[in-house]
């Protein structure tokens, strides 16, 4: 069974709330954290995750894509976020990360961007929860999905068969089942979701795969 983590950067910011309730059919809520440093675009901050954490029961995946995350990881683990996912490539102290998430019982989760080799985690996944491969170049959503993630999953998936593998960009009905062959279980859908003119059936039909 696929796990469904609709991605709010795609939502209406205004009616954040409203947008919440549509996906109650999905498992995850995702959420972009993003600092105008190691991506080019700036997005929520923990009193967001705060507001989302109220609204919701779903569990929260909270992608921390910015430049040392370790000072930033307690308060959004305060926050409500459920998931911690931080990227290979940033600036990071890893073992302060790693024993904030754990000792709160939450998870941990690293991301590789699309020309990062699915290699680099191997000295991870002892310690980590999910590995999450971005199939666009982190920063917006929208873009265009990257087929040559589909071998860094199948890659992911033959290093370890239990880790939680999340992929993240451009996926829709007429990709997903590609990811999910490849071995990904769980999936990030932005635009696919929160723009489809029915959003709770999109959720709906992206939940059978
Ligand atoms: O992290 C990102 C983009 O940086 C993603 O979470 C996108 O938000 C996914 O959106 P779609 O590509 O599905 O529109």
């Amino acid at each position: 069974m696929i796990k469904l983590s609709p991605s709010v950067l795609a939502a209406d910011f205004a009616c954040l709330k409203d947008e919440i309730e549509k996906i109650g059919g999905a498992d995850y809520v995702h959420i972009d954290v993003m600092d105008g440093h190691f991506v080019p675009n700036i997005t929520f901050g923990p009193d967001i995750v705060k507001c989302i954490k109220k609204h919701t029961n779903l569990v929260l995946d909270v992608h921390l894509m910015i430049e040392n995350p370790e000072k930033y990881v307690d308060v959004f683990l305060k926050s409500g976020a459920d998931i911690i996912t931080v990227h290979y490539e940033c600036n990071m102290d890893f073992e302060y990360i790693k024993n904030a998430v754990k000792s709160a019982g939450k998870k941990l989760g690293i991301s590789i961007k699309p020309k990062t080799d699915a290699e680099v985690l191997e000295k991870f996944l002892p310690d980590i929860d999910m590995a999450l491969v971005m199939s666009v170049e982190p920063g917006f959503g929208g873009q265009k999905f990257m087929p040559e993630s589909i071998d860094k999953i199948k890659k992911i998936r033959l290093m370890d068969k239990n880790i939680d593998i999340e992929v993240d960009g451009g996926i829709g009905e007429d990709n997903i089942k590609s990811v999910v062959d490849a071995g990904a279980n769980v999936i990030v859908a932005g635009s696919s979701v929160f723009k489809a003119d029915d959003v709770r059936k999109a959720v709906e039909s992206l939940k059978k795969f």
